[in-house]
């Protein structure tokens, strides 16, 4: 997959078949998203086009109105990644600035779906609003496209059963708040972190729970503080983890947050690895022990739940 960051890289003459693009800001790449991206790359392998995603670096509000921009639900690698697995072509990712939005919907179509990409297809969500003001909506594109020989697909919210539309707002709270199984219905894999393993307090071994914690600069949004089962992808191996997040309360009242996950069956020397971390489902929460034979049976209570859970 290319990737292309300023407009000016985004060249005609690159694209000489013209090309089926995805528009939208896919934080999560959730099941709407997914539609959205499978729309696109169906059309482009159809007709012989160039798939394309045209999305942002940043997060429009982190320009438009700061205080209410939240924090990503994927760090930018976890997006191309995800982009490239899916098999899109070219990803279009371009940081959102001034002179981004003080584009006019009009020439936004113009000028970069139809002059630079060679648009024939468009897909987008129902609710993706384009260009200055968010002045572009699907029934601005289906028009211009009809002008401009391309072909609108402006694809229904997905629904999650009767909890209501999945939204990439509706992910970022349920991760939030621990709901981590509601989180994954939504995006259709358990919701995930990523971060390099470093070395903690040394306590782990010596409890009988070696973690693994993970870094500064962790990928992806943390959920809330408590204790989940989940797994632990390492290479290619995906292994079966009790996790905490949160301060060692019981150690470090005052401590700060971490994400540590205890591999079960595992015993190996894992310091500088990528690991990446996903949430099954919220065991509870956090609990400050009066002694370590408290912390420790709840620790295996913890472990066999998660095996009875994840190995069924
Ligand atoms: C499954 C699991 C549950 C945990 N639950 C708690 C808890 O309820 N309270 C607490 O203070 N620490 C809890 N911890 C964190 C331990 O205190 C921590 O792993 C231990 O202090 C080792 O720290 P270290 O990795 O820095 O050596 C939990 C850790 C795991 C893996
Ligand atoms: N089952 C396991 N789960 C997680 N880490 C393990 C496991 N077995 C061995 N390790 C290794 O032990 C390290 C954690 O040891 P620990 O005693 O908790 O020290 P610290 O928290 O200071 O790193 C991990 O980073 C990893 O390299």
């Amino acid at each position: 997959m290319r990737v292309l960051e300023t407009l000016a890289a985004v060249r005609a003459e690159d694209f000489p078949g013209g090309s089926s693009v995805a528009v939208g800001k896919f934080d999560g790449l959730h099941r709407g998203h997914q539609a959205i991206l499978r729309t696109a790359l169906g059309l482009a392998e159809r007709e012989g086009l160039s798939s394309v995603v045209l999305t942002f670096a940043n997060n429009p509000l982190s320009v438009l109105r700061p205080e209410r921009c939240p924090l990503p639900l994927m760090s930018r690698e976890q997006r191309l990644e995800a982009f490239a697995a899916a098999g899109v072509d070219v990803c279009v990712m371009l940081e959102f600035d001034e002179a981004l939005a003080a584009i006019p919907a009009d020439r936004f179509v113009t000028e970069v779906l139809v002059a630079r990409l060679r648009a024939r297809h468009v897909v987008m969500g129902a609710d993706f609003r384009f260009g200055h003001g968010g002045a572009g909506d699907g029934a601005l594109l289906r028009e211009m496209g009809a002008r401009h020989g391309f072909a609108a697909d402006v694809l229904r919210l997905v629904e999650d059963g009767d909890a209501g539309q999945v939204s990439s707002s509706r992910v970022r709270a349920a991760v939030l708040a621990g709901e981590v199984d509601a989180a994954a219905r939504m995006l259709g894999r358990p919701p995930a972190v990523r971060g390099t393993v470093v070395h903690g307090d040394a306590r782990g071994r010596e409890l009988g729970f070696p973690t693994a914690n993970l870094g500064e600069g962790i990928e992806g949004l943390v959920p809330g503080e408590g204790v989940y089962a989940g797994w632990v992808v390492l290479g290619s191996e995906r292994l079966p983890a009790a996790i905490s997040v949160g301060a060692n309360v019981t150690f470090d009242p005052e401590g700060e947050l971490r994400v540590e996950a205890y591999v079960l069956d595992f015993d190996r020397d894992i310091y500088g690895e990528r690991i990446e971390v996903q949430f099954a489902r919220r065991l509870r929460g956090m609990v400050r022990f009066d002694s370590l034979d408290g912390l420790l049976a709840q620790m295996r209570a913890d472990v066999d739940e998660t095996r009875a859970l994840l190995q069924g």
